[in-house]
């Protein structure tokens, strides 16, 4: 297990009640998401001011464009010095690496690029309707090996695939699993969920976790007893 798997998903309309949750956090402890909400309301601006708390920031805008765009967006990410940012792996090969590719200037201080393979809120039924007749689990594989083709550093997928691409694609290859719920948690809009525990045993890398924290009561007792779980 990584020494600092969780990374905390941002998702506020109120930059003040964010950053009142942020400052209790310890960088050394989780990492942060910034997605569409938060950076269409506050913009490269909030991601500054959480970097400047010591937090790496994943910038989870799910890049999905023509290969130019998304090289651009790509670029301009790294120029925010972010972690870790992300494209649609369904925006294809010549997409993704494009985005690679516009990363190659920044040798080690490029972001960890990383593909959506299929969204933790999907069933493989709900995939039918948009004409994917494969289930989740073989669009997921299907997608993640374009992401591998493409030599991207990894995929956001369910814990519920992590066994499978782990031992497909190895160790270097991230895998970013959303959809995790503590046991007894609400499962909200997720479909592929697992909890902390079985989703590292299963090799997720990286756990993002959203509203069973920041929805929490006491979110910093949420995320102890999250550690506690893993530990
Ligand atoms: O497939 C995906 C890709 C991204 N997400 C994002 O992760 C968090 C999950 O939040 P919860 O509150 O823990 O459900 C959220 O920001 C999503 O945009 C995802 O859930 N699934």
């Amino acid at each position: 297990m990584l020494e600092n798997p969780i990374v905390v998903a941002l998702d506020f309309d109120n930059k003040f009640k964010a950053l009142q949750l942020v400052d209790k956090l310890d960088p050394c402890l989780c990492r942060l998401k910034i997605g569409k909400e938060m950076f269409t309301l506050f913009g490269p601006d909030l991601v500054k001011e959480l970097q400047n708390r010591g937090f790496d920031v994943f910038l989870d805008l799910k890049f999905h464009d023509i290969p130019n765009t998304v090289a651009k967006a790509v670029t301009a990410a790294a120029e925010l010095g972010v972690w870790m940012v992300n494209v649609h792996a369904s925006g294809g090969l010549a997409m993704m690496e494009a985005a690679r590719k516009a990363l190659l200037p920044y040798g080690e201080n490029a972001p960890l690029l990383i593909a959506v393979t299929v969204l933790t809120s999907m069933s493989s039924e709900e995939l039918q309707l948009v004409g994917v007749h494969a289930s989740a689990a073989e669009q997921v594989t299907r997608l993640a090996q374009l992401s591998f083709d493409a030599g991207l550093n990894g995929v956001v997928c369910s814990a519920q695939e992590a066994h499978t691409l782990k031992h497909r694609f190895g160790e270097d290859f991230k895998l970013v699993t959303p959809g995790i719920r503590p046991q007894g948690s609400d499962v909200g809009d997720q479909k592929r969920i697992m909890t902390p525990k079985s989703a590292l045993d299963a090799g997720a890398d990286y756990l993002v976790i959203g509203r069973p924290i920041t929805q929490a009561a006491e979110p910093l007792a949420a995320l102890e007893a999250i550690y506690q779980s893993i530990r």
